[in-house]
């Protein structure tokens, strides 16, 4: 489980007159479930890019569990990142070519981690996101189980933290809720820290907390039950 502490991070680009983020003092509990929601253009996937180490800034402190990975090389943030993050893309991102259980083990074989104890972990995972044929070709899913496959492979390393970008807006209503709910109690159940992009409100209700970026900005930040300002 891993604890969020993000300090004065400024994230600009060349030719922008303004900062597209900028954050103060963002603290996210190991274990917490935090949906992040926004209008487009308000810096939703710079900040997973900056949280995950997928970009880095020059400016301000990203700590998870006290490090900062702000201050990683490349190449240490992308081995930081294969061991803590679990990553769920709107799209899957998974290979059309290999089945299922080929696709979760992926990662941990180029991380040269996976071990007969991950291959049982793999097909674990599978049976508790309703798979029943991990041998089954990627190509010939549907939507709904192709993102319980990115759900398992998220959940492989249980990483001390999950983080969603839509998660669920690429299926339809009912395989959208299931997905979202078996998310959140994949996350539970690894006792992941989970960070979800989203604008499902089925699932932003099941999260304990909802930040709203505007314009690069932290507009609101309530917990559930609390009604936005
Ligand atoms: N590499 C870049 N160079 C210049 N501007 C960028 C770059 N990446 C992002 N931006 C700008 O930063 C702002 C925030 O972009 P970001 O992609 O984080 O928004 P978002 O909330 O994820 O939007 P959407 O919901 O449309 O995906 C936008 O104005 C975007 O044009």
């Amino acid at each position: 489980m891993l604890s969020l502490s993000v300090e004065n991070l400024s994230v600009s680009f060349p030719g922008l007159d303004a900062p597209v983020l900028v954050i103060d003092d963002l603290k996210i509990a190991a274990g917490e479930h935090v949906a992040v929601t926004g209008g487009s253009g308000s810096g939703k996937s710079t900040f997973i890019n900056m949280v995950t180490g997928l970009d880095r800034t020059a400016s301000g402190n990203i700590f998870w569990n006290g490090q900062d990975i702000a201050r990683l090389s490349e190449g240490a943030r992308d081995r930081w990142r294969a061991e803590h993050v679990g990553l769920v893309m709107q799209d899957f991102h998974l290979f059309q070519g290999l089945s299922a259980v080929d696709n979760v083990l992926l990662p941990a074989r180029l991380s040269r981690v996976a071990d007969r104890a991950m291959t049982d972990r793999a097909h674990e995972l599978l049976s508790s996101v309703g798979l029943s044929r991990p041998n089954q070709k990627i190509d010939t899913m549907s939507r709904g189980e192709m993102q319980r496959v990115a759900i398992a492979r998220a959940l492989l390393r249980r990483p001390g933290v999950v983080v969603a970008d839509e998660p669920t807006a690429s299926l339809d209503g009912a395989s959208g809720e299931a997905v979202g709910k078996l998310l959140l109690e994949m996350a539970a159940s690894a006792g992941s820290t989970l960070i979800v992009v989203s604008h499902d409100q089925t699932l932003i209700d099941r999260l304990d907390r909802r930040l709203t970026l505007a314009a690069g900005r932290i507009k609101t930040d309530t917990k559930a039950g609390e009604r936005a300002q």
